[in-house]
Parts: C-alpha cells; structure tokens; sequence
C-alpha cells in the first residue's frame, strides 16, 4: 500500500516545552485518518510541527517517499501538504472569489489543477452564491467551507484539516462532514482532525487518539468505535451517540 505521509518520532516544542513528544503517524494513499484528542492534547501543535511553523525534530517526515523534513512552511504546501487551519485565516476584506483564485495561483500547478474553482463551487455550492461576498461576511459554517475550499484550490497532495466542524451548528457540521467524504471520495489522503468523533471515525479507516503530546491509542477505525475504555476515556460526552448510533 502506498504511503502519503509517514511520521516517525515527530517533536514539537512551543518555547521551552516539548509539547508532542515522539509521535508515529502514517496516513496511507487514498485514505482518512482521523487525529483524535481533547482540548490541549497537542493535536494542533502537531500540525504546526510537521509544517515547519513551530520547531520540531523528526527521524522520518516523508512526503511520498520524499524526505521533507527542514522544508520551510511555504515549500511544504508547494510539495503537497496543506492544512486547513482551525483559526481559518481566511482574507476577510477579499472576496470569496478572490480567496480562492489566490490560493489557485499560488499553488504553482496551474498544469495540474485537480480542483479547479468550477469544483469547488460544486462541491459547495453555498460558496458559489456568495461568490463575490467579502469572505468577512461569512457564517462560521461557510468560512469553515471557504478554508476546507482554499486548502483544495492550493491542490493538495495531502490535506489536513483542523477541527472544521469547530463551533458550528449541528447541521451544518453534517453538511461539512458530508463534503469532507466527497473530498475524500475524490482518493485524496486526508488527516481529519476532529472531536466529532462518530462521524470522523465512520468516514475514517484509521485513528490516532492523542493525550499530552502522546499516541496513547492506535487502531482501525471499527476497533476505536468499539473501544468504550478509549471513548469513554477520553470523550465522555461522545460515548452515547456513539452507542445510540449502533
Ligand atoms: N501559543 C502557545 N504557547 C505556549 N503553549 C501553548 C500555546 N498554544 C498551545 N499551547 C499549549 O500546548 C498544548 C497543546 O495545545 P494544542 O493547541 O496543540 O492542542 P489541541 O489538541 O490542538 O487543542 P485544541 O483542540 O484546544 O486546539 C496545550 O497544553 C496548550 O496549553
């Protein structure tokens, strides 16, 4: 099986603390993982580590085989890996037009555009309505869409995104949910990190669980569900739906 993106004893450090400590990863071709953990489990700073933007040591960060590690944060994107970030950053005084086409010139494949805008605007079609509305002006729910849909137009090989259902709606954090599994649909790898856990784990084939910096669980995804130590454990509040679900 190929392998999109594989992490051997990644360190993060925020300042002085070493916040995730010796963490393995694989996210393999074609497939979601989900990233599992509570506030403050460093699932955040893992990201950021393995972008370059925070210091971090690795003795594997590969990239399709490819050795990437010491690559600066914007070399990362143009080798493949994007992140969609939880804070979004979107530019709130341009257009939701405008979001994306920058995004699209910046990928530097204009030759290999796999999400052109015409698919994005499919995939959301919320966006396409607001498409000349400032990106500022948007809900939560459809800055959320406009990031997930930034992080495609920068054409990725691998997207990883950062609790997007955050602070949203029941209903819109379906909608949201449903297009990360088109997305996904699409054979793009996707490390999906989320405390929505019945849903990330039904979309997902394999899960890490996070705790101070920590893998403290790994396994498939129908294995993690079964697991009421693990969710009980570390999600308390996810555990009925997740019974009431089955
Ligand atoms: N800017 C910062 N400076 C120092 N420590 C930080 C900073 N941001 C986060 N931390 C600490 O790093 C640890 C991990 O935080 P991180 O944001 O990576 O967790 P997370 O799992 O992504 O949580 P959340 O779901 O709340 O975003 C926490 O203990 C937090 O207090």
């Amino acid at each position: 099986m190929d392998t999109a993106l594989s992490v051997q004893g990644l360190r993060v450090w925020r300042g002085r603390s070493e916040i995730v400590r010796s963490v393995d990863l694989t996210i393999p071709s074609g497939q979601v993982v989900a990233l599992l953990g509570a506030n403050g489990a460093g699932k955040t700073t893992l990201i950021e580590g393995m972008l370059g933007l925070l210091p971090m040591k690795a003795d594997k960060l590969d990239l399709f085989g490819q050795d990437v590690r010491g690559s600066q944060p914007w070399e990362m994107v143009r080798n493949g890996l994007v992140v969609v970030p939880q804070d979004r950053y979107l530019f709130t005084d341009m257009s939701v037009q405008e979001n994306l086409e920058l995004a699209s010139k910046r990928s530097g494949r204009s030759q290999e555009q796999v999400f052109e805008l015409d698919a994005l605007y499919d995939l959301f079609p919320r966006l396409a309505e607001r498409k000349g509305q400032f990106a500022g002006t948007l809900s939560g729910g459809e800055r959320s869409m406009l990031a997930i849909a930034r992080g495609l137009a920068l054409q990725p090989k691998v997207l990883v995104l950062d609790e997007p259902s955050l602070g949203l709606a029941p209903i819109v954090v379906d909608l949201i949910m449903s297009t990360i599994e088109r997305i996904a649909h699409s054979g793009l790898p996707i490390l999906l990190v989320e405390q929505n856990v019945h849903q990330t784990l039904a979309m997902a084939s394999w899960g890490y669980v996070i705790e101070s910096g920590a893998v403290t669980a790994s396994d498939s995804s129908e294995a993690l569900l079964r697991s009421d130590a693990i969710l009980s454990g570390y999600f308390a509040v996810d555990v009925e739906s997740v019974e009431g679900g089955s």
